[in-house]
C-alpha cells in the first residue's frame, strides 16, 4: 500500500492540525493522563461526533459532518483536519479494530462504543496522519475526558501507547502473519469486510479482469475521490471552474476535475449549470444519448429516466435532449427524492422535462412502447462507489445483493416493455457485482423475443475524450476506480428490434 492511498492518507500535523511534524519524533508527554488536558480540541471533537452519529444513530458521515463543523465554528484548515480524521477512521475501521484487538485486554465488543470510537480516532492519528504520538495521546485522552468522562483515560492512554509502538506497515505485517486466506489478508490490509472482498474479486473475474487486481481496487476505495464537474451541454460553461484551478477532465468531454477547495463557492455550480458528477456517471448517461436509433419518433424523441432521484443523470440527459428537440420524463417513486430531481433539473428549460412520481415497475403498463431511450439506473448495493461514503462498507450486508435482485429485474422488465421498437434501454448500476449486473440483464432477456444486447464498449468510447476506455467485456461495459478513476459503473445497452 502506498502511503498516499492508505485509508485516510498521511499528513503531518501537530495537535492543532495546523503545522507539519518534521521531526517524526515518537516522544510521549511525561504528564500523567489525569493531569493532561481536559479540553477537547474542536476539530477532533467534530470527528468524534461524526463517528458517534454513524455508530449510534446510523447517520451518514457526509450529512453529519458539515453541521458539526458549523456548530464548532471550525476554520478551513481545522475542517480539513476533522474531515480527514473522521473519514479516514471510518474507512480504516476494519484494520484499526484488528490492531486494537491486539492492544486491548478484552474483546472490543465489551468496550463502551464511545471509547472504541475515541480509540479509532487516536489510532488513525498515529497510523495515517502522523500526528506526533504525544499529541495523538494527549488529545485523544483530553477528548475522552471532555465527552465520555475521566474513567477511561488510563485505558485509552495505555492502549494508544501500545498502538504507537509499531508503524502502520509493521502492524499490517503483524496482522497478516500466518494468515493464509487471500480474502482475509486483503480484508485486513485494505479495511473491507470479507464478503465485500469476495464480491469484488468475483466482480473482477466476471468482467474479464485478473483477480490479482483486487488490492488495487480496494486501495482505490480508500482514496477520497476528486470532485468531477460537468457543464450541462448548451447551458453551462467550465470557464469559472478553470479560472478557479480546475483542470480538464481526462475521460469525458465538457468535464473538469476540481481539487481547489469548496466547489460551492462557484456561481456556475450554485446555479446548477455546472454540476458535480462522477465521470463514470457522465459517461453512461452520454452513452445512452449517443446510441444511433434507426428512426426518430415524430416531433423529437421521448426519453425516460426510470430511477431518477436525486437527478444527476436526469439533468445531463435533459440538457442533451434540449439541444436536440427531444423531451425527458424523470421518474422517481419517493416524493422527497422527486423534489430533488426537480431541483436538479432547474437549470434546464422546463418545456423539455417533466417529473413523474411513481413506481418504475408500472411504467411498462402505463406507457407501452412509449419511449425512444430509457435509462434504468437501478437501486443497487453501491459496491462500486464505496469511496464516496466512508461508512457504507460497514453498513451493507451480503443479503442486500439478493434482496435488490427482484426490484432490479422488475425495473428492467418494465423498461423493456416501455421502449418502442427500434429504441434503446441502458441498464446501469454503480456496482460491478454480477448478481446485480450481468445476471439481471441475462435473466431479463432470457425467453424475450425482439431485443438484442448492443456492444456497449464502443459506445462508451464514442463519448470519451478520444481514448479507448477498454471497458467492454462481452457485450456489456464496466468502469473501475483503479483503472478509470471513476465509480465502478456497469452499462448494458439493449436495443428493441421488434414489437
Ligand atoms: C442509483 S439511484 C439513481 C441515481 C440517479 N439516476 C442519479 O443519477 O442521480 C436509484 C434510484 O432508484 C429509486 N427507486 C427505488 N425504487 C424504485 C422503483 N420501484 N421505481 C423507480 N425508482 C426506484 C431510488 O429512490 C433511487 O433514487
Amino acid at each position: 500500500m502506498t502511503p498516499e492511498n492508505r485509508p485516510g492518507g498521511p499528513t503531518r500535523r501537530n495537535e492543532r492540525g495546523r503545522e507539519r511534524n518534521r521531526s517524526g519524533s515518537r516522544q510521549f508527554s511525561s504528564t500523567a493522563p489525569a493531569e493532561r488536558t481536559r479540553r477537547a480540541d474542536p476539530a477532533r471533537l467534530v470527528a468524534y461526533e461524526v463517528l458517534r452519529a454513524v455508530a449510534a444513530d446510523d447517520a451518514y458521515a457526509n450529512l453529519v459532518l458539515p453541521g458539526s463543523i458549523r456548530k464548532h465554528r471550525l476554520g478551513r484548515q481545522d475542517a480539513g483536519f476533522a474531515t480527514e480524521l473522521a473519514y479516514g477512521a471510518l474507512r480504516a475501521q476494519g484494520t484499526y479494530d484488528a490492531i486494537l484487538a491486539l492492544c486491548v485486554d478484552r474483546p472490543l465488543t465489551q468496550l463502551d462504543p464511545a471509547i472504541l470510537d475515541a480509540l479509532r480516532l487516536g489510532t488513525h492519528q498515529l497510523m495515517a496522519m502522523r500526528v506526533p504520538p504525544h499529541a495523538a495521546l494527549d488529545q485523544t485522552v483530553g477528548l475522552a475526558r471532555a465527552v465520555i468522562g475521566a474513567g477511561p483515560s488510563s485505558l485509552i492512554n495505555a492502549v494508544l501507547r501500545k498502538v504507537s509502538r509499531k508503524s502502520f506497515d509493521e502492524w499490517l505485517d503483524a496482522l497478516v502473519t500466518g494468515v493464509e486466506d487471500p480474502v482475509r489478508i486483503s480484508s485486513l490490509r485494505y479495511s473491507h469486510p470479507e464478503w465485500i472482498v469476495r464480491a469484488l474479486r468475483q466482480s473482477l473475474v466476471n468482467h474479464g479482469r485478473p483477480v490479482e487486481e483486487i488490492d488495487a481496487l480496494l486501495e482505490a476505495d480508500n482514496a477520497a475521490p476528486v470532485v468531477n464537474l460537468v457543464a450541462l451541454p448548451g447551458i453551462g460553461s467550465l470557464d469559472e471552474a478553470m479560472a478557479a484551478g480546475a483542470r480538464s477532465g481526462e475521460l469525458v468531454k465538457d468535464s473538469a476535475l476540481f481539487a481547489a477547495g469548496d466547489v460551492g463557492r462557484l456561481e456556475s455550480v450554485r446555479s446548477g449549470k455546472v454540476r458535480v458528477q462522477d465521470a463514470g456517471s457522465q459517461l453512461v448517461a452520454r452513452a445512452l444519448a449517443a446510441v444511433d436509433l434507426d428512426r426518430r419518433g415524430a416531433g423529437g424523441e421521448q426519453w425516460l429516466d426510470l430511477c431518477a432521484g436525486p437527478g444527476g443523470k436526469s439533468a445531463l440527459l435533459a440538457a442533451i435532449a434540449a439541444q436536440r428537440g427531444d423531451t425527458l420524463v424523470a421518474n422517481e417513486p419517493a416524493e422527497h427524492r422527486a423534489a430533488l430531481v426537480r431541483q436538479a433539473l432547474g437549470a434546464v428549460d422546463p418545456a423539455v422535462w417533466s417529473v413523474r412520481v411513481g413506481d418504475g415497475r408500472e411504467i411498462g403498463a402505463a406507457y407501452p412502447e412509449g419511449f425512444d431511450r430509457i435509462l434504468v439506473d437501478a437501486p443497487c448495493t453501491g459496491l462500486g462507489a464505496l469511496r464516496r461514503r466512508p461508512e457504507s462498507r460497514w453498513r451493507r450486508t451480503a443479503s442486500d445483493l439478493t434482496e435488490l435482485g427482484p426490484l432490479q429485474r422488475g425495473l428492467l422488465a418494465a423498461a423493456l416493455e416501455a421502449v418502442r421498437p427500434g429504441g434503446v434501454v441502458a441498464y446501469v448500476t454503480c456496482s460491478p457485482h454480477p448478481a446485480e449486473t450481468s445476471a439481471v440483464v441475462q435473466d431479463s432477456l432470457r425467453g424475450r423475443e425482439g431485443y438484442t444486447l448492443m456492444e456497449a464498449g464502443p459506445v462508451l468510447d464514442s463519448v470519451s475524450t478520444g481514448r479507448s476506455l477498454q471497458a467492454g467485456h462481452g457485450a456489456t461495459a464496466q468502469l473501475w476506480p483503479h483503472i478509470h478513476g471513476t465509480d465502478a459503473m456497469f452499462l448494458a445497452l439493449i436495443r428493441r428490434t421488434a414489437g
